[in-house]
Order: structure tokens, then C-alpha cells, then sequence
């Protein structure tokens, strides 16, 4: 055995001994917790409130054994040992010895881990030495270390190849891994930021938005309680990447955080998908005025209003009714809720309307007495309880008039209900959106669109609702019911640059306390993205209120796959600095086939890839519509099959890209979603260009 073999053995056997005491003490708590759990729930509860109680500290506990269990794979994985001799241990989650000064693990997100993502040998923060630990379950395998204040290996230290490097070796899986051991320097600033508002990270293919993101939601709930105790929500583009990244954060312990897209959120399950030109009208924030405008339509308009109270029909002058309607507007409630208001003060409106039209009967019928017989009834009555010794009589019929009575009866009243739902009638977010959207009805215009373009706007009364209908429902309910009850203390969301200003309001009505992480690339944009950049697209939501930053190495294309990209890039977005890959792979290929040999063509590349590279993940990226004619081929058989539209954020070890052409014809935007698609794969990538036929046959 070499001699830094033999260093390496020795001390992979101290760790071994150190991380198996760490197992023991995770292995108390979690049976610890466990049996907790099982005392909670066997113990006797009397009553709702000792039965609730018991619920609560079972789902704690519940809670808390998730955590640990997620924790488990790959629980230890660093160490750093400070210049004054001090060691500290690194891993997914604390934990502590009572009668140790130390902690015998340091959660990494703990203020005392941060040396071990950012110490640099300029910048040593205190360190000596930095070790990684590589686990198979709760095995030592290897250890490797860097050196930070300059000195030169001991016998102890085991400097060799970064983990960084391994871990970017290892094949895909098709599912996100976490980098929890390996995540750099300019990553671990972002996750770490003290700064509790809106922080955007933008960057390129491959940079590391997605894992910042998600280190960063498990870092908020560590570090901001408040923010935690409100709930953290991840919100992804579609079903097919969130099932990429749902396994991150239950690898850090945390399970509690709400993955979802927007259609999730909104509690609704589109049948239908917008061409995305009018993706893109529904996505205008001139929409949100018109819902609003179409919301105020349907609060009493102006005029007379005619009740019937009894047998009578009263006349509401129109100032009343509008006194009314202004005052239950500015209660600042959604329209249902306001409408209670509105009814209060349409029925106090006419108790004074009949206190005053039946003090003028009176007034009538006296005068119509005095001149039948001369005599003045008021006056007459007044005498009469005078002999009778009562002075303070009333004096007049009108003030006999019980208001809060006639208030009361006026609020039971049925037909007053029904005056009411002409005046302000209940809403349901989908009588709003078709009033709006739905031909025959007469909208209020919003003056930003032209009339092609309201035409493509307009949807049949029967029709689905569609993908881009979703945020105008989400708009809607807030109109009529309010906000929404689930908000959130933080909010991540990813491929950011998708979000249409619609879609943006949804989020943020779900965010009060503005706390969020927002990352995407737009370069990468979708073709319902408006905006250019992110002034743009969150200046109406708030303002000039966010850091940006800018990561700038990626970590899964390669250099040689980023050269190929660069004019494309240009194109895309002008002026954008190209970024660095740390990873080198094969240079692309490119192969052409005829139309018809397509299928013939690929798989013949599918399977040659295969063997060659036994047990990679490969994703095929085509066109929209062309997925059925691969699917039918069977390609799903050899590797992942995936339209553009959907490729944001996924990654393979290979990518075979279809007809590039086709790609960026498919849909406004397509230079972009072959961008996407240009640029998942970690080690090779193959375009097949399919020519068109006349090219082929002349
Ligand atoms: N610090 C790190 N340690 C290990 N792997 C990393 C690190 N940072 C990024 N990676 C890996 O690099 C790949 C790309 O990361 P990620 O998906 O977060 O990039 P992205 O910027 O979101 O990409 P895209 O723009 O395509 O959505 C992933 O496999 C991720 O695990």
C-alpha cells in the first residue's frame, strides 16, 4: 500500500468510528421519538379539546420522525477542523449531547457550517482544513481534503480529487439529488442570505438556480421561524419537473414544504391548453382591470331603484342607492362578502325612505281631516291627554315609526333578499371570467387590446377552462371572495421567467410578507413570457424591491455543448456574457435523416448510445407534435421522451435533440425552447436534423 493510501485507510477508520457514534445518537432520538409518538397516541384524551391537543403533539412528533428518517441517507457528510484544534462535524441535521459543550453534528445550515462552503484559501475563515466524507449508507467510504491556511499536509490529511468532481460524475437518475456537500461558494451566499424580502437568481443552463432554489427553501425554514411556521411553497412549471425535484428537500428533512404549480394552487384542473397567442393576452395584467371593471358592473348600477316592502312598492332614489353602493365598495371587502354591507345600508336607506313617506301619509290625512271638519287633530289629541294628566305625549303620528323594528323585519324579508341579488348578485369566480371572456355579454373593454385581439380573447359559454384561464379564475375569486386562506411565509419559485403578470399577482396575493426566491434564466423563456427582464417582469408587483443575482458557472453542460449553443445564444439574448462549464465532455454530433427514416435513424443512435454507455439516462427532445409519432415508435422504451415545451429544468446524462427546425417553428419563441433543449445533457449530446423532403430528393 502507498503511503497516501495508507493515510487515506487510516483515517477513512477514524471516521468510520466517529460517524457510527453519530448513528447511535441519531438512532436514540428517532426510537426516542418514535416511542413518544406511540405514548401520545395511546394516552386517554377526555373531551375535544384534550382529543385535539393529542393531535396536535402526535402530528408534531409525526413531523418530526419524517424528518429525521429523511435525513438518514447520507446523514454525515463533512468536517471542518478550525486553526485552534477545533473539530466540527457536518451534516443534514444537528444534533447535540446534553453533556457536551459541542454539537456532535452541526446542521449545515447552521451559522457554524458556513466555513465549510465558504472558506477559501484567501479567505480561510478560520479554517485549516476542510474534509468531505462519502457515505454508503452509514459506511465511510473516503475522505478528501482541502487545505485552507496554506500549511502542508500531515500525515492526517487525504488531499486529493474534489467531491464536486464525483459528484458530477455520477449518472443521472431522473430524479434531482441534493448537493447539501458540495454546494459552492457564490450558491451557499444565496442559500445563506440574511436578506428575508424577494431574491432573484438568474443565470445559465446548468448554473444551479434549481438547487440554490431549493437549499434555499430548506435554509427559510431554519433560519426565519415565521417565515416556517406560515409554510414554505415551491412552485415548478408543470407536473413532469416537480416530479424531477420532489426529492431534494424530504432528502434534507423537510417535508412540510407545498410543492405545486400554479394550476395546483389555484385548486383547479384545466381541460384544455390556450394557443399560446392568446397564452399571452391572458396573461396581461389589462385583464386583472377588466375582471375588476367586470366585478363593479355587477354592483347597483346607477338609477332609481323600485323595492317591494309588503304589499307597497317604495322608489330608492338613485344617491341613496349609490351612498350604498360606494360605501360597501370602499369596506374594503370582495364583492360576496361586501354584499352583506351593501344590504345593511340599502335597508337603512329605506326604513328613511318609509319613515318619511309615512310621516307625509300623515301629514296628508291630517290636512285632509282639518279641512273636512275644521278641526286640527294633533292639537285635538294633545288637549285630550292634557285633561288626562299626560304631557310628554308624542307630537307627532311620525315619530310613533319603530326604525330598529322595521330595520329588523327588513333585513329577514325575502323580497328585500331579492332586491338585494338584483342589485349586487352573488359571484362565482367563473360567472366573472366568462362575463368577461364569453361571447354575448357585453364586457367592459380594457382599451389596451385591439378588436383581433379581443376576438381571439372570446371563449364559447360550454368551452373548458383552459391552462390560461386559471390565473383569471385565481384573479376572480379574490375579486369576489377574498384573499386566498393558504398563504405562505416564503415562496420559491423555479423557471421563473414563465410567469405571466397574471400569474405573478396569484403569487404574490399568496405571499403577504413578500418573502421569496425567484429563479430563472430569461433566455430560457417560454413563448407566454412578456417581459425581457426582471424589472420588467416584477417591477408591477414590487417595484425596484429585490437583490438580484447572477450564478455563472454551470455545472451540468459542457464547454463543448455551450460553444455550440453560443451564436444561438447570441441571438436569443444579445449582449449576454457566455458562461464557463466546469465539465468537458465529447464535442456534439449532428446526423441527418430523411423525413421517413426518422424513427429508423434514431433508435438506431438509441440503441449504439446504449451500448456504449450501459446505464445512462437519455432524453429525447422533439417538437410538441411530434411526440405522438415517437411515442407510438416506442421510444419511451430506450429512453425518455420529452416535447420542449416541457424540457425546462430537466437534465440527462445524453440528449437527442429532434429536428432542431422543427423545434423552433413549433411555437413563437422556439429559438429558446431549442436553447432548452440544446443544453440538459451532462456528458453528449446528438441533434438528428431532418431536412425537408424537397431538399432530400433534389
Ligand atoms: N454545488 C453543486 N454540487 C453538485 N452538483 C451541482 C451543484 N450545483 C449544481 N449542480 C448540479 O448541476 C446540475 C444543474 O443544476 P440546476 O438544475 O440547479 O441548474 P439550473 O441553473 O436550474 O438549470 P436550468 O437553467 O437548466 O434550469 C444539476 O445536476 C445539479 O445537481
Amino acid at each position: 500500500m502507498s503511503q497516501i493510501n495508507e493515510v487515506a485507510a487510516r483515517e477513512v477508520e477514524s471516521e468510520r468510528l466517529q460517524v457510527s457514534v453519530i448513528g447511535e445518537l441519531f438512532d436514540e432520538r428517532l426510537t426516542g421519538t418514535r416511542e413518544q409518538l406511540a405514548r401520545v397516541l395511546a394516552s386517554p384524551a377526555d373531551g375535544a379539546s384534550e382529543t385535539y391537543e393529542r393531535e396536535v403533539a402526535a402530528g408534531r412528533l409525526a413531523g418530526e420522525i419524517r424528518r429525521l428518517e429523511g435525513a438518514e441517507d447520507g446523514l454525515v457528510f463533512g468536517r471542518i477542523d478550525l486553526a485552534d484544534g477545533t473539530v466540527l462535524r457536518i451534516g443534514r441535521l444537528g444534533l447535540h449531547r446534553d453533556a457536551d459543550e459541542l454539537p456532535v453534528l452541526v446542521d449545515w445550515r447552521a451559522e457554524a457550517a458556513r466555513p465549510f462552503y465558504e472558506a477559501t484559501p484567501v479567505h480561510p475563515m478560520g479554517l485549516r482544513r476542510r474534509r468531505h466524507l462519502r457515505l454508503t449508507g452509514r459506511t465511510v467510504e473516503a475522505v478528501s481534503d482541502e487545505l485552507l491556511d496554506g500549511s502542508s499536509p500531515t500525515g492526517q490529511d487525504v488531499v486529493g480529487d474534489g467531491p464536486l468532481a464525483a459528484a458530477l460524475q455520477a449518472r443521472r437518475t431522473g430524479r434531482m439529488g441534493t448537493a447539501v456537500a458540495t454546494l459552492q461558494a457564490e450558491q451557499d451566499a444565496i442559500v445563506r442570505s440574511p436578506h428575508r424580502g424577494v431574491t432573484v437568481v438568474q443565470g445559465g443552463p446548468g448554473t444551479g438556480k434549481t438547487v440554490v432554489a431549493l437549499h434555499r427553501a430548506a435554509y427559510v425554514l431554519y433560519a426565519f421561524p415565521k417565515a416556517s411556521e406560515r409554510g414554505v411553497l415551491v412552485l415548478g412549471p408543470n407536473a413532469r419537473f416537480l416530479d424531477y425535484i420532489c426529492q431534494v428537500l424530504p432528502s434534507l428533512g423537510e417535508n412540510d414544504v407545498v410543492l405545486a404549480t400554479c394550476e395546483e394552487l389555484a385548486g383547479i384542473v384545466p381541460g384544455a391548453a390556450d394557443p399560446y397567442e392568446v397564452a399571452r393576452l391572458k396573461g396581461s395584467g389589462a385583464l386583472a382591470d377588466a375582471l375588476a371593471a367586470v366585478v363593479r358592473s355587477r354592483q347597483a348600477p346607477d338609477g332609481d331603484f323600485d323595492v317591494r316592502v309588503g304589499q307597497e312598492w317604495i322608489r330608492l332614489p338613485g344617491g341613496d342607492v349609490a351612498q350604498a353602493r360606494e360605501s360597501a365598495r370602499t369596506s374594503g371587502l370582495a364583492h360576496n362578502r361586501a354584499r352583506q354591507v351593501f344590504k345593511e345600508l340599502l335597508v337603512d336607506a329605506l326604513v328613511r325612505e318609509l319613515a318619511r313617506s309615512g310621516a307625509e301619509a300623515l301629514e296628508r290625512i291630517d290636512a285632509e281631516v282639518a279641512q273636512l271638519t275644521g278641526l286640527d287633530l294633533d292639537k285635538a289629541a294633545a288637549a285630550d291627554l292634557r285633561r288626562l294628566g299626560i304631557d310628554d305625549a308624542p307630537a307627532s303620528g311620525a315619530d310613533e315609526f319603530d326604525a330598529d323594528a322595521v330595520r329588523a323585519d327588513l333585513l329577514d324579508d325575502v323580497l328585500i333578499d331579492r332586491a338585494v341579488e338584483d342589485l349586487w348578485p352573488r359571484l362565482t369566480p367563473g360567472d366573472v371570467v366568462r362575463a368577461l371572456l364569453t361571447d354575448g355579454d357585453e364586457p367592459p373593454h380594457p382599451v389596451q387590446f385591439t378588436d383581433d385581439q379581443w376576438a381571439l380573447l372570446r371563449r364559447t359559454p360550454d368551452a373548458p377552462w383552459t391552462d390560461a384561464d386559471v390565473p383569471l379564475l385565481d384573479e376572480a375569486a379574490s375579486l369576489v371572495d377574498g384573499p386566498p386562506e393558504q398563504v405562505f411565509g416564503h415562496v420559491v419559485v423555479d423557471e421563473a421567467q414563465e410567469l405571466t403578470v397574471m400569474q405573478w399577482r396569484m403569487i404574490v396575493r399568496r405571499c403577504p410578507g413578500r418573502s421569496m426566491t425567484l429563479v430563472g434564466d430569461f433566455a430560457q423563456a417560454g413563448p407566454a413570457t412578456v417581459a425581457r427582464d426582471w424589472q420588467e417582469a416584477l417591477g408591477p408587483h414590487l417595484g425596484r424591491r429585490f437583490d438580484l443575482r447572477t450564478l455563472t458557472v454551470s455545472y451540468r453542460t459542457t464547454q463543448e455543448i455551450l460553444a455550440t449553443t453560443e451564436d444561438l445564444l447570441a441571438r436569443i439574448a444579445p449582449g449576454r456574457p457566455p458562461i464557463r462549464s466546469i465539465r468537458r465532455g465529447e464535442p456534439p454530433r449532428t446526423v441527418a435523416t430523411a423525413p421517413d427514416a426518422l424513427v429508423t435513424t434514431l433508435l438506431r443512435e438509441l440503441r449504439e448510445q446504449g451500448a456504449a454507455h450501459p446505464g445512462e439516462l437519455t432524453g429525447v427532445i422533439c417538437a410538441d407534435d411530434r411526440m405522438e409519432q415517437l411515442a407510438a415508435a416506442g421510444i419511451e422504451r430506450h429512453a425518455r421522451l420529452v416535447p420542449a415545451s416541457q424540457a425546462r429544468g430537466l437534465e440527462f446524462d445524453a440528449a437527442v435533440v429532434i429536428d432542431p427546425d422543427g423545434i423552433t417553428a413549433a411555437r413563437p419563441g422556439g429559438e429558446r425552447d431549442l436553447y432548452v433543449a440544446l443544453t440538459r445533457a451532462t456528458k453528449r449530446l446528438c441533434t438528428i436534423t431532418v431536412p425537408p423532403a424537397v431538399e432530400i430528393t433534389r
